[in-house]
């Protein structure tokens, strides 16, 4: 299976281009890394991957056909701030199961505790949230994984325990993952391959 962009234009204003003929195609089960300047464009391009953002120009498909707009969307996106992705006015039980059950065994594999369940988002650290957005994006019909600077704002042992789990479940399940990350030591740890995003505005 592909998601493939191919041929994105994209600007948040009129006249003025943040993304400028961008093509990246991702297969199942690699690990890709998207490294570029700050403001090239990386979480912009992970949105339309995503399907958060709609007013592009180009194509973004699966396996050759256009990802669905409704139901369970097969490409999921973690961003850097879980805690924005969150509802606070909701526990962490009711965040976890919206879209679908989280098997036992996924939430065992990210080490989140059973007393975590019955919290307050604003009750659990960064690293403990993230846990949380990673459980529930890996739903038994993700087929891509976009992970945004995922682990950013984490500890190295909390960072390296959260994408030994991520790679674990995604080798397993034949996942595509693409990584954009500052860090250039964990993309060439994690990844079989980079692309560069190139800042459109910068000569
Ligand atoms: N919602 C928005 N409205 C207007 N401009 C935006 C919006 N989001 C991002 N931008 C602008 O688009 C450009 C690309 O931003 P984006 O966040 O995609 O870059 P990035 O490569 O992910 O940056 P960083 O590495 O700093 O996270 C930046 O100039 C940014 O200011």
């Amino acid at each position: 299976m592909y998601l493939k962009c191919e041929n994105i234009s994209f600007g948040y204003k009129k006249n003025s281009l943040v993304l400028d003929n961008v093509s990246l195609s991702l297969r199942s089960g690699e690990v890709l890394g998207l490294v570029g300047d700050s403001g090239s464009g990386k979480s912009t391009l992970c949105k339309i991957l995503a399907g958060y953002e709609n007013k592009y120009q180009g194509k973004v498909s699966l396996d050759g056909k256009e990802i669905p707009s409704k139901g369970y969307n097969p490409v999921q996106l973690i961003f850097q701030h879980p805690e924005k992705a969150v509802n606070p006015k909701w526990k962490m039980k009711d965040i976890l199961n919206e879209g679908h059950n989280v098997p036992q065994e996924i939430l065992d594999s990210f080490g989140i505790k059973k007393g975590w369940l019955n919290r307050w988002p604003n009750e659990l650290s960064g690293g403990e949230l993230q846990r949380f957005a990673l459980a529930r994006a890996l739903g038994s019909e993700t087929k891509f994984l976009i992970a945004d600077e995922i682990t950013t704002m984490l500890d190295a042992i909390t960072q390296a325990q959260i994408w030994n789990t991520v790679l674990e479940i995604v080798k397993e399940r034949n996942i595509g993952v693409l990584v954009v990350s500052h860090e250039k030591n964990l993309i060439k740890k994690l990844c079989h391959d980079v692309v560069y995003l190139k800042d459109v505005n910068r000569v």
